[in-house]
């Protein structure tokens, strides 16, 4: 006998258990299908019994799933039961209860570890946790803070438009999708991080962690769906990554630099002294960690922290810059480009936008600052629709419902259910915005739009996990927008179409269509 082999019980037991384990499967979905608190919602039979279901519309469909979801509800109702564990609404009123104020749903974690960021504000699941993270972070986004730090994001508009023109002289069309995911980007690590990442300045608009973004996206549903991957990626020497995917060359790059910002301001905390203006450091460091039960630390005390806890306060500052970073650059790029398709495709939207700046704003030379473009009737119109058809994030962001169970829509759902509703279903619902896919302007212009439309617009979510930057959002989006269209004359070069707005679902719409491009002159009068 080998030295090797099992005790005789273990011998017999072994094929015993593989030969239960289909046993094991079925009984499962027998019960889910019979049993489960949630068989008698409608939906797929297949989703009901197995989330290899949704993975399918993620992985293998290529970020298919909010698309899918329509076709669920058309299907099933207004609740569809679309994973195991998991329900699917699209009744508008469902989105108050899942997201609104007074929700106190955390978020699933299954979804947000994907992300590799789980100590930032947006990687918090537990609800609690979160409202602390948020009490320190928000100050640096309140409207007074965006306010104060206008000039800043206006120096960077004027950067945008500087390097649009330089496209005049060459006589060739800009990449408008780039051109804005660098100025957001530019504006978000100046205004967070005190230094600039300069994506402006690179030859066309071409910034590594721009490509990157787009290039790496698609790996999070592959991490949500084999959590093990998440794991070796973040742990696996940088070299590996690397080797494997050349394409993560960006997001390395932006994560070294800002370790190495992190690592120099624990080291000494004094250089915080010479920052031009408040960041994320300081409300993390300086004011509010600590008293928000964080770990955070005081400048003085820094010198004094174990290398643990400096390690969990880098690890915590890191995340938190990174996710920063992604948060505040796509989505605002986002609804700048899509904002920038229309405006130029549409000659009526155009003429009347362009009117209205003028008319408000005669002399170019002469700044306008925010609170004034903000009073703009039809630039604010259209800014909310490229909002709702920018759509904020398209995945819905997955809730789950605590011990104590809970109602969404007048239903009672017992713990543990993952509930969501998907910002595409309530923008593109008939019946609140009507022609959906349209980009209408002029349905946020009607006198009782403000009390029929607004808290459908979900772009930004709602209730205490909606958007903390959401100040700083609209801050960049009426500065770049009021200043791209009264200062320069874009011309589309026609070579974009509707098919290019068609987006892959990865949390946020990735577009791979043709990148819109226009022709730039200054406008004179
Ligand atoms: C048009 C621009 C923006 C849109 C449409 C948008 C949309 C959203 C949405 C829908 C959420 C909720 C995500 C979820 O529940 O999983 C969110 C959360 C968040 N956003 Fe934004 N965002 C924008 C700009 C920004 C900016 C400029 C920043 C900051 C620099 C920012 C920082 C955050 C953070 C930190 C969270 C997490 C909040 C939490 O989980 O409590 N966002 N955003």
């Amino acid at each position: 006998m080998s030295h090797f082999s099992f005790p005789p019980t273990a011998q017999s037991a072994l094929p015993v258990a593989i030969a239960l384990i289909p046993l094991y499967i079925v009984a499962r979905i027998v019960y889910r299908l019979t049993w489960h608190p949630l068989a008698i919602i409608p939906g797929p039979k297949l989703a009901a019994s197995t989330s290899l279901y949704r993975a399918y519309y993620d992985v293998v469909c290529d970020g298919e799933w909010s698309e899918h979801l329509h076709v669920l509800h058309e299907r099933y109702g207004t609740v569809v039961r679309v994973g195991p564990n998991e329900l699917h609404f699209s009744d508008p009123n469902a989105y108050a209860d899942i997201y609104g104020t007074g929700s106190t749903f955390p978020k699933d974690e299954k979804m947000y570890r994907c992300f590799g960021s789980s100590k930032s504000v947006f990687g918090q699941t537990d609800f609690h946790q979160a409202q602390k993270h948020r009490a320190a972070l928000g100050p640096l986004f309140s409207r007074r803070a965006t306010l104060r730090l206008e000039q800043e994001i206006q120096k960077h508009v004027d950067h945008l438009i500087s390097q649009l023109l330089t496209y005049q002289k060459a006589s060739k069309a800009a990449d408008l999708h780039l051109a804005l995911r660098s100025v957001t980007l530019d504006v978000v690590t100046s205004y967070c991080f005190g230094s600039c990442f300069n994506a402006l300045d690179y030859a066309g608009f071409a910034h590594p962690v721009a490509i990157s973004m787009d290039a790496t996206l698609h790996l999070c549903w592959l991490f949500k769906h084999i959590p093990i991957l998440r794991t070796l990626t973040d742990n696996c020497p940088q070299w590996i990554g690397l080797a494997l995917m050349p394409a993560t060359k960006g997001y390395y790059d932006q994560a070294n630099q800002l370790g190495a910002q992190i690592d120099e301001i624990l080291e000494n905390p004094q250089t915080l002294t010479n920052s031009e203006h408040e960041t994320m450091y300081h409300y993390f460091i300086e004011h509010q960690g600590q008293k928000h039960g964080l770990p955070g630390v005081k400048r003085e005390e820094s010198q004094q922290m174990t290398t643990q806890e400096k390690a969990q306060l880098r690890l915590w500052l890191l995340h938190e810059g990174l996710n920063l970073r992604f948060a505040g650059s796509e989505t605002v790029g986002n609804a700048c480009t899509l904002a920038s398709f229309y405006i130029l495709k549409d000659q009526f939207v155009k003429k009347r936008l362009v009117d209205e700046l003028v008319g408000a704003w005669p002399d170019v030379d002469e700044p306008m600052g925010y609170e004034e473009l903000e009073k703009l009737p039809y630039l604010t119109a259209v800014i909310k629709e490229a909002l709702r058809l920018s759509w904020g994030t398209v995945t819905p962001m997955p809730r789950v419902v605590g011990p104590a169970g809970g109602v969404v829509a007048g239903l009672s759902l017992p713990p543990g259910t993952t509930i969501a509703m998907g910002n595409t279903i309530m923008h593109r619902n008939p019946d609140i915005f009507p022609d959906p896919l349209q980009f209408i302007p002029e349905r946020w212009l009607r006198p009782d739009s403000a009390a029929t439309l607004d808290r459908y617009l979900v772009a930004f979510s709602k209730g205490p996990r909606a958007c903390i930057g959401i100040n700083l959002a609209w801050c960049e989006l009426y500065l770049i927008l009021g200043n791209m269209f009264r200062k320069l004359e874009l011309t589309d070069d026609g070579h974009s179409s509707l098919k290019d707005l068609e987006f892959r679902e990865y949390f946020i719409p990735l577009y791979r269509g043709h990148h819109l491009h226009a022709y730039v002159e200054k406008r004179d009068q």
